[in-house]
């Protein structure tokens, strides 16, 4: 359940984007024929089950949870850190792998299938935005609450550069 305002926040905006799509879909907003129409079908069958498996964590990851695995060396994370190329060069976490938050859907063919992604922005928005896409396109992907900036660096855990 959402803890904060921050948290609800994140999930509005998760769920507006959400809604929206399939909103579009149903009201022909998207074409309605041949495979476009199938695809409708699919996107809209993706996100259904988005929402009738949601988990507990609401797709996403303590900050203080993060950091235990980072510090254990845990194969079975990928960190995607989706902030701008110069912060990420400015510091990141430990492990970390760098596409900018626009560049995402273009670049699914980097992100591994057989990990759990951990998402982070500067502070979670655009974070749980990209965990939400990644979740509906089949990925696992959770979000680092709070992002870099009120999760990760309020918590004064360390970067690397
Ligand atoms: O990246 S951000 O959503 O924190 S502005």
């Amino acid at each position: 359940m959402p803890r904060n305002n921050r948290d609800r926040a994140l999930l509005a905006v998760t769920v507006t984007i959400l809604v929206f799509m399939v909103l579009a879909a149903a009201m022909g907003g998207w074409p309605r024929s041949g495979a476009a129409a199938g695809n409708n079908q699919i996107l809209q069958q993706a996100v259904f089950a988005y929402y009738e498996r949601m988990p507990d964590h609401i797709y996403k990851i303590p900050e203080a949870d993060l950091k235990k695995l980072v510090d254990a060396g845990d194969q079975s994370i990928y960190i995607l850190d989706i902030r701008e190329a110069k912060d990420f060069a400015a510091g990141h976490i430990a492990g970390a792998h760098n596409i900018p938050f626009k560049e995402v859907g273009r670049n699914l063919d980097k992100l591994p299938r057989d990990k759990t992604i951990i998402v982070y922005c500067y502070t979670g928005q655009t974070g749980g935005q990209t965990t939400a896409a990644l979740n509906i396109a089949g990925f696992k992907a959770r979000s680092l609450n709070g992002g870099m900036n009120n999760g990760w660096m309020k918590a004064g855990y360390p970067v690397v550069k």
